[in-house]
């Protein structure tokens, strides 16, 4: 596992500059005042209780929500700057792992991971063969990485929910991404399963030396694998630090809620007198 091993050296530059990030929605700040900086080959894990601002987080990085306020820098691109032509063009160069697979279940694995590729050809192109032959041998050996080349011709929605997320790994490495965001890609798997495929992506990350920002309930996976980690208690960031020496203990900490005022309760009549006795 990676928890103890350093960011890869080598790039140095951040792939993502976070600064005095702002998301409200209504007037309530779901992203507050968020600095993050990311370099290059560092797997970096979002934590945080649910509704703590993560997703909202990880959408300001490739432009699926404008900020507030605050300065977002995508692989040099000023996403809360540019225009939705700019930012359809850096989308390109991001993967992002769903909660959800979003495969087509009607096409074959191959296919699905073939999609990954579609920034690369041009024109639409429909079935296996219509891909050229070096893309086709490109896929098959994603799939084989996630250990899949023997379903490679069967429909994707006859695959278990831990299988598609791996074709959906598969598809996000067709895709050739400079940055990978992943939301919470195990949420709807089986502890077991969530591991298995959760290990698998991170492996892969680390041998590709991609840039990844992910989304974690799993505090021992991340505290395992992930080079930093970064907390979130209702939009504030309240962790930013190197998984390395880390405990689940001083991660537990990020889950702790903030305490809520609560209304003073009228003291029942029984306890007043009891009082005055
Ligand atoms: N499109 C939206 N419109 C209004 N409020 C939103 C929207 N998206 C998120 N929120 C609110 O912003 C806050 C942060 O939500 P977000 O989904 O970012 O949290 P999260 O940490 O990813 O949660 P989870 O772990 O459950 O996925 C929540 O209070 C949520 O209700």
């Amino acid at each position: 596992m990676a928890g103890t091993a350093t960011v890869p050296a080598g790039d140095p530059r951040p792939v993502i500059g976070v600064r005095g990030l702002t998301k409200r929605f209504a007037g309530t700040p779901a992203v507050d005042d968020v600095d993050l900086e990311v370099r290059g080959g560092e797997l970096v894990v979002l934590l945080g209780l649910s509704g703590s601002g993560k997703s909202t987080l990880l959408r300001c990085l490739n432009g699926l929500h404008r900020p507030s306020s605050g300065e977002v820098d995508v692989l040099g691109c000023r996403v809360d700057l540019a225009r939705e032509g700019r930012l359809r063009r850096l989308r390109t160069r991001i993967g992002f792992v769903f909660q959800q697979f979003n495969l087509v279940g009607r096409l074959s694995c191959m296919e699905n991971v073939l999609i990954g590729a579609l920034g690369r050809v041009r024109g639409p192109r429909y079935g296996v063969l219509s891909y050229p032959k070096s893309m086709r041998r490109e896929a098959l050996e994603h799939l084989d990485r996630v250990g899949l080349a023997d379903r490679a011709f069967q429909r994707a929605d006859t695959l278990s929910g831990g299988q598609q997320q791996r074709v959906a790994i598969a598809r996000t490495l067709m895709h050739r991404p400079a940055l990978l965001l992943a939301d919470e890609p195990v949420a709807s798997l089986d502890p077991e399963n969530a591991a298995v495929v959760m290990e698998l992506l991170f492996q892969v990350c680390l041998e590709e030396r991609l840039t990844v920002v992910c989304s974690l309930h799993q505090v021992d996976l991340a505290l395992g694998w992930a080079h930093r980690l970064v907390g979130l208690r209702e939009g504030r960031k309240v962790l930013d630090q190197p998984a390395a020496g880390m405990s689940r203990h001083d991660v537990m900490r990020v889950y702790e809620r903030v305490a809520q005022p609560q209304p003073e309760q009228p003291t029942p009549p029984r306890a007043q007198s009891e009082a005055v006795a």
